[in-house]
């Protein structure tokens, strides 16, 4: 089964292309100020610019209006909208009819029961992604370095493709898979040195222990 790989929160060229080298499937992009990732629509631009034909450009907003969406489309022109912060499902058709953009809607996750949040969006968005919930007094809704329990997504039939991510890294990717076996994983802060820093030899190290857990599971 092919597995999709977002490499999030890129910033540099440098990281773009070890995302992109180490086959990286989809590279976002966040345009949220808090953030320590956060990029303008023009340096998205420029980036994804780098990356086309190779890996899907995804801009990853938070709850954004019109206006900014409209600036972010314009300058950067995304295969992609990922969707993180409370969009209701006529927000997701809305974005989808102005843009004409495949969208990949964000759920916070914690206990099995949060998937039912899911059901109003199936037909709607054509991906949806599985994160975890943000700590307490966090600013960030993603981002954030935290897992919740993989087995939640054990043996979902979800309607769309989904990605699962949240504290996802090399050490712990192979025991991700096993237990939730997602059609696609994003990862952001596992492969930083610091928050909103990407470090290219954590970014191969990612792909490596990818790439091993794989093996050993068509073994
Ligand atoms: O990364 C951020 O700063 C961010 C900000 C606002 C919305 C989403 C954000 N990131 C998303 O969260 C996942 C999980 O991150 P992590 O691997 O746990 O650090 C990330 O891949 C982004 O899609």
């Amino acid at each position: 089964m092919a597995l999709d790989i977002k490499i999030c929160g890129l910033k540099t060229e440098a990281a773009l292309a070890s995302a992109i080298d180490g086959g990286a499937s989809h590279v976002g992009f966040i345009f949220f100020p808090k953030s320590p990732r956060n990029v303008t629509p023009q340096e998205a631009g420029e980036l994804r610019a780098l990356a086309r034909g190779r890996a899907k450009a995804v801009a990853v907003t938070v709850d954004a209006d019109d206006a900014f969406l409209d600036a972010i489309v314009d300058a950067m022109q995304p295969d992609m909208l990922q969707l993180h912060g409370s969009e209701s499902p006529e927000r997701v058709a809305q974005v989808k009819v102005r843009y004409a953009l495949p969208v990949m809607k964000a759920f916070a996750i914690h206990k099995a029961a949060d998937l039912a949040r899911i059901a109003p969006y199936r037909g709607i968005a054509e991906r949806f992604l599985f994160d975890a919930k943000p700590p307490p007094g966090s600013a960030l809704p993603g981002g954030n370095g935290v897992r919740f329990d993989w087995t939640i997504l054990a043996g979902l039939d979800a309607g769309v493709d989904y990605m699962l991510s949240g504290g996802l890294d090399a050490a712990n990717i192979a025991d991700a898979l096993r237990l939730a076996n997602p059609p696609g994983i994003d990862i952001s802060s596992g492969v930083e040195s610091e928050p909103g820093v990407k470090d290219t030899a954590l970014i191969e190290a990612f792909f490596k222990a990818v790439a091993a857990a794989r093996d050993d599971r068509a073994a």
